[in-house]
């Protein structure tokens, strides 16, 4: 990726410093190289004493390399959106199918849709509308499921390196349960394909450690797998430590139940990834809705992530995710949209739905905690709806843990690379949702935005340094 202008930026910064705990800084100064990484950030930072605090670092306001970015009250920087679960070929489906549950709507809505990407020119034509409508949301890092076509999925892997978007991108593997004309024609053929992707999408960096674009290994989810195809997988990763894994995990009831059907020798759903070696530090899970206690323990154990999905948990009545206990029990979450499953990619709405889910979770545990928290030691988050900084943190630092980029993104820390947003609540943006007056305190702006806001508010996208969306790109 070629340099962009060293940055200056000044004004008010909003970054997660844990899942309690949110920094708000009214007035910060936060230095970019012109490689993306963020190199000093001083925070409180008087107008008085602007000159003096950039003269501290060899800078001042008139350096002509240096792009100057001046923030208004009103306005402010925050990381930007870790979505940790998501699928590029589902997007024109999305609104649609929600009177299904999830092994219908596979079969009904979802499956007619992708196999559409056989064909690689619907393929160019969706995927960069997909692509520039996530960076335009505001998501700077994105795991992507294509679909099970080799070629289609590269042209995804392609787009999401020409625009600039971080992403993880798989290629599916399904080889059973799915319609005759959209599923693989043997194990064998799966990963053949897996290997051939992997190289493709390697060799898009070549000589780049931090590339911005890796595969992902991608089996749709135990039901579409013979056991052949996940032992090759298994060993196709264990060949691949530094490859990522993706899949869902326990979203449905029936899904659960035909999973056991399938899998006898397992006594859980996560039991059955983990024994053909698909559950590791960078294994991630999407959904978990219906996870037992042992699972948890087991997905902990072995390092994996999970991705909480509310928009689509909600649509396709899968369930209420108790993500309190996944925090009260150590295990890493992030935040997923989920499209098609859930309608809208917009990682805004995932967090107003995380909160409503979590409410819904409160209403069964409140006064009520010993008989569906009691195998749970008592808790911190599990009794009780997730507060903002939560949110804000799932959202964010919590979706890098779980991509295992948490040295490399998730907050605005020096030393971290400069993928954020510039969102805005002025009146200009035209949000008649998210009112702004200039009493206003950072805080409530936040909370507001986070309940409120929508892609007016999003004002510009930044991946590793570099302009890359927004209401004001063109
Ligand atoms: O929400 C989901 N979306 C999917 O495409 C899918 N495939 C398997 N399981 C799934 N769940
Ligand atoms: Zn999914």
């Amino acid at each position: 990726m070629s340099p962009s202008r060293p940055k200056i930026i000044y004004g008010p910064l909003i970054s997660p410093l844990s899942k309690r705990d949110i920094r708000l800084s009214p007035c910060s100064l936060l230095s970019v190289s012109s490689c993306g990484v963020i190199e000093w950030a001083e925070h409180d930072v008087d107008p008085s004493s602007l000159q003096e605090v950039l003269a501290k670092h060899g800078r001042s306001l008139e350096d002509r390399d240096v792009e100057f970015i001046q923030l208004k009250w009103g306005e402010w920087i925050m990381p930007g959106f870790v979505d940790t679960h998501t699928h590029a070929p589902q997007f024109q489906n999305n609104g649609a199918g929600s009177q299904y549950e999830l092994l219908d709507w596979l079969k009904y809505v979802t499956f007619p849709e992708e196999e559409k990407f056989a064909d690689v020119q619907y393929a160019k034509k969706m995927y960069r509308r997909v692509v520039r409508a996530s960076l335009d949301l505001g998501t700077t890092m994105c795991c992507w499921y294509g679909t099970l076509h080799l070629e289609g999925t590269k042209v995804l892997a392609d787009i999401t390196h020409e625009l600039g978007q971080r992403a993880y991108v798989g290629k599916c593997n399904m080889d059973r349960n799915s319609s005759p004309t959209y599923q693989e024609a043997s194990a064998e053929e799966s990963i053949a394909d897996t290997r051939s992707f992997i190289s493709y999408v390697e060799a898009l960096s070549p000589s780049d450690s931090t590339a911005l674009v890796r595969p992902i290994i991608t089996p749709r989810f135990a039901i579409s797998c013979t056991s052949k195809l996940l032992t090759g997988l298994g060993e196709l990763a264990a060949a691949h430590p530094q490859v990522p894994i993706q899949t869902h995990i326990s979203e449905n009831n029936a899904e659960i139940a035909y999973t056991k059907t399938l899998f006898p020798e397992c006594s859980t759903y996560a039991e059955v990834y983990d024994h053909f070696g698909l559950l590791r530090e960078n294994t991630i899970l999407a959904h978990g809705v219906h996870l037992e206690k042992s699972e948890l323990d087991l997905i902990k154990r072995r390092g994996a992530g999970l991705s909480h999905c509310p928009t689509s948990n909600f649509n396709l009545r899968s369930g209420s995710a108790h993500v309190g206990q996944w925090l009260d029990n150590g295990n890493k979450c992030g935040l997923g949209t989920d499209c098609s499953g859930g309608w809208t990619a917009s990682m805004i709405t995932a967090m107003q739905l995380a909160s409503v889910c979590s409410k819904v979770v409160s209403f069964y545990t409140k006064g009520d905690d010993a008989t569906l928290t009691g195998r749970f030691s008592k808790t911190q988050f599990a009794k009780y709806q997730l507060p903002i900084p939560t949110l804000f943190w799932i959202a964010t630092m919590g979706g890098a843990e779980v991509c295992c980029l948490q040295d490399t993104i998730g907050s605005l820390e020096p030393g971290k690379q400069f993928d954020a947003v510039r969102v805005s609540i002025l009146p200009e943006t035209e949000n008649m949702h998210l009112w702004y007056e200039e009493s206003d305190s950072l805080e409530s702006m936040l909370e507001r935005f986070m309940t409120n806001g929508d892609e007016r508010n999003v004002r510009e996208v930044w991946v590793k340094g570099r302009k890359v969306g927004g209401r004001l790109f063109k």
